[in-house]
């Protein structure tokens, strides 16, 4: 019988129909993150990889695994995916686009509004016994209606967040991607921009793009300082994609009023990282999809990739469709 590696526990649901399929599931369960000398160690044997977390699946990982048939990932952003060693070893490779966008866009709507009152920071104010009498010149936050949201990245999260955004507060929506989006420019009224227009004119900057090269450190000092000074800027897509030390110098100095972020660079985030005691800043740590219900989605999706992988048919959701033409 052949076995399909899961490298966290995920949804019985999941696991019984990777096993009611044919195969044998083994699930690791210790909660740390695992190496790629222990993920390659622990592949051994195994036809199919299901990979939840931040696994790095490149040439040396593809090189020293050659028994796998296809590699799941319960995740939509695939940026530790070598995809051009995936092509070269033909190894099919999936993602879980769509059910979680709607989960994620809600993390970045929650983000924008608690840094819009400083939610967290007022939170922690009470338990240090801050909380002593009512002043009406205190703990002032900002107002989200009517005030320009800007998206970089309007795919399909993105647009998520658009859409909430339009219809919660009456947000104007302008937008930088690769490509206009006419239906969102027709339905949400949202303007297509170059990337420091969007920066100008934006009262929140929401990232929403891929992490790659072109992205990664996108979100500089230089970037920054376009940026309006009353400007929240919130990252639920990948760390990476700004400067951790350039964003808390800009927060530091004023450059920029606060920041939410969900994703940080390195994950997890040092408990004593400065960013943790501002005002201005909410961190989250990577919870973007967490909700039972998305979870059980990207799940049941993984499994069933894998599945159609291991009977060597096309995984419904393959990143790298290259794979079969080649075939
Ligand atoms: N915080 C979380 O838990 C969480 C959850 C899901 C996804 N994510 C992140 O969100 C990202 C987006 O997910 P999605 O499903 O919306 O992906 P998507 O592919 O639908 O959207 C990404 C958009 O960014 C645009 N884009 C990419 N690079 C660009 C560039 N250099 N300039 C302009 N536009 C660019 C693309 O054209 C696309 O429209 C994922 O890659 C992942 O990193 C994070
Ligand atoms: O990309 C995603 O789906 C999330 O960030 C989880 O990795």
């Amino acid at each position: 019988m052949e076995k399909v590696l899961v490298t966290r526990q995920i949804s019985d649901d999941a696991l019984a129909l990777i096993r009611n399929s044919g195969y044998e599931v083994r699930v690791y369960t210790e909660r740390k993150n695992i190496s790629q000398d222990e993920l390659i160690k622990m592949c051994e044997g195994h036809a199919g990889l299901l990979s939840v977390g931040p696994n790095k699946i490149d040439e040396r990982f593809l090189s020293a695994c050659p028994q796998l048939k296809g590699i799941a990932l319960m995740s939509v952003g695939f940026d530790k995916v070598d995809l051009n060693a995936a092509n070269k070893h033909r190894i099919p490779i999936s993602n879980t686009p769509d059910v979680l966008s709607e989960a994620t866009a809600d993390t970045a709507f929650l983000l924008m509004l608690s840094v819009a009152r400083n939610a967290f920071y007022m939170h922690k104010s009470i338990e240090r016994g801050e909380w002593n009498f009512f002043d009406p010149m205190q703990n002032l936050g900002q107002e989200l209606y009517g005030k320009t949201l800007g998206i970089l990245g309007l795919g399909r999260i993105g647009l998520e967040m658009a859409k909430k955004a339009k219809t919660a507060y009456n947000m104007n929506i302008i937008y930088h991607n690769r490509n206009r989006n006419e239906q969102a420019e027709k339905e949400l009224d949202a303007r297509y921009l170059s990337f420091d227009e969007l920066l100008q004119q934006s009262d929140v900057v929401s990232v929403h793009v891929n992490l790659t090269e072109e992205t990664k450190g996108l979100f500089d000092m230089e970037a920054f300082a376009k940026m309006k000074p009353n400007a929240i800027f919130i990252n639920t897509a990948r760390g990476a994609i700004h400067n951790e030390v350039d964003l808390l110098s800009a927060l530091q100095n004023g450059t920029i009023w606060g920041a939410g972020l969900d994703v940080t660079n390195p994950e997890p985030m040092d408990r004593n990282n400065p960013l943790l005691n501002m005002e201005n800043v909410c961190v989250l740590p990577h919870i973007g999809s967490a909700t039972k219900e998305t979870r059980e989605k990207m799940a049941m999706m993984a499994a069933e990739n894998i599945v159609a992988a291991l009977k060597g048919e096309r995984m419904p959701q393959v990143i790298n469709a290259e794979v079969y033409e080649s075939l």
